[in-house]
């Protein structure tokens, strides 16, 4: 730890000094979704669960989207991982090899045998810390990275706009701040046709073409994402258009409708917070993994508190008084985690279907114009109208 402790263990991935931001997570399981989520990106994740890997690593399968089936990402994202006791046998009929190799083949500092305990005891009395860690005897010479300090969205997006589509004709685009995988497939499942951006891109001139917006997740400080924000506000100022945003995206909204962000002690990583419903007054166990928050009662006059974690009263998210926006600070995609939320997934889907029947009363397609057959008898033309967006563009004819 930056400042003191020092905790001794032996490495079981890669031999690679490294540092990050030393936090902790107290699910059970969950280690290969964890350690792909890009928000983990430049922090050390040290596990409370003692016991880790013994179901092993999954390979890379992918479902009917083309999206991973097991994993959050294409590669583990965190800097390393700090774990009581390594499991060196594993057993899962999705396991292709140990937690150790998939580490040590990724290049990732992995260290076993340590007293996990006195870690967290440090984290919780005195907050988040850096740290270092440091194989063998070479002497660590990166220093103490902080990735609170790094613009880490810019790293971690996608650097092109893609797709993955459900083949319907509902059309969400995707701010990609470091988006976990399920989050889109949570999306496509639901009949979506997904367009992922980069982080920076100004939404606003695209908005128009889209029944729904949704802001991801993403690793570091919110406040770094300032193009975003300016983007959001633009979009909000000129388009209807429903939103949703998770964890880091509902701390972007926040920021961008004038909210505060602050830091918190030592962040929420478990799979099983209990969040209050504040419009129904129900419980939800949520999956959470954030170092920041937003703060409530900077949130602007027209947005009301959603949910409050019921361990430490912290926001968990917002909505809108009269639009249909509403953000979370839990993860309702899981993945690890419970399912208990993910009705807001079915939820941003029914505010995306209004608002788009709306959009089509409101801008029916124009009348067709007489087509013009060529003067020849053998032709019988076989017509296709392909519509975007109440705009008849393709007339395609073929002959028979
Ligand atoms: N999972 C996330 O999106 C994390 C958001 C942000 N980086 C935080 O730590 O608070």
């Amino acid at each position: 730890m930056k400042d003191g402790p020092i905790y001794g263990g032996k490495s079981f991935g890669a031999d690679k000094n490294i540092s990050g931001e030393a936090v902790f997570t107290t699910s059970l399981v969950g280690y290969p979704e964890s350690m792909t989520d890009p928000s983990y990106t430049g922090q050390i994740l040290v596990f409370t669960q003692p016991l880790i890997g013994n179901y092993g690593v999954p390979g890379q399968a992918r479902d009917q989207y083309s999206l991973l089936r097991y994993f959050e990402s294409s590669k583990i994202q965190c800097s390393g991982i700090v774990v009581a006791d390594f499991a060196q046998k594993y057993s899962h009929w999705t396991a292709v090899e140990s937690l150790g190799d998939w580490c040590k083949r990724e290049g990732v500092a992995a260290v076993t045998g340590v007293d996990t305990r006195a870690i967290v005891t440090y984290l919780r009395e005195q907050g988040s810390s850096l740290a270092q860690i440091t194989i063998g005897d070479q002497e660590n010479t990166g220093g103490f990275q902080d990735p609170g300090a790094m613009h880490l969205v810019a790293k971690v997006s996608t650097k092109h706009a893609y797709e993955v589509n459900s083949g319907q004709d509902i059309k969400i685009a995707v701010l990609d701040c470091g988006v976990k995988e399920n989050i889109l497939r949570c999306l496509v499942s639901r009949g979506a046709s997904v367009t992922v951006f980069p982080h920076d891109f100004p939404i606003q001139d695209v908005a128009s073409q889209f029944d729904g917006i949704f802001l991801s997740n993403g690793p570091g400080d919110p406040t770094h994402c300032a193009t975003t924000i300016y983007n959001l506000q633009q979009t909000m100022h000129a388009h209807t258009l429903p939103i949703f945003g998770i964890c880091l995206g509902h701390q972007l909204l926040a920021l961008a409708v004038g909210a505060k962000t602050i830091k918190l002690k030592y962040g929420n990583r478990a799979h099983n917070i209990p969040t209050l419903d504040l419009t129904t007054g129900h419980c939800h166990i949520t999956s959470q993994n954030h170092g920041y928050a937003v703060d409530a009662s900077t949130l602007p006059a027209d947005f009301k508190e959603f949910f409050i974690n019921l361990n430490d009263r912290s926001n968990e998210g917002m909505y809108h008084a009269s639009r249909p926006i509403f953000s979370t600070q839990f993860h309702p995609e899981a993945k690890g985690g419970p399912l208990d939320s993910s009705f807001l997934f079915d939820k941003f889907l029914e505010n995306v279907k209004k608002f788009k029947a709306e959009q089509d009363l409101a801008n029916p397609p124009p009348p067709l114009q007489p087509l013009l057959l060529p003067a020849c008898k053998s032709f019988r033309p076989n017509i296709f109208y392909t519509q975007v967006r109440g705009d008849w563009n393709s007339v395609t004819y073929a002959a028979g």
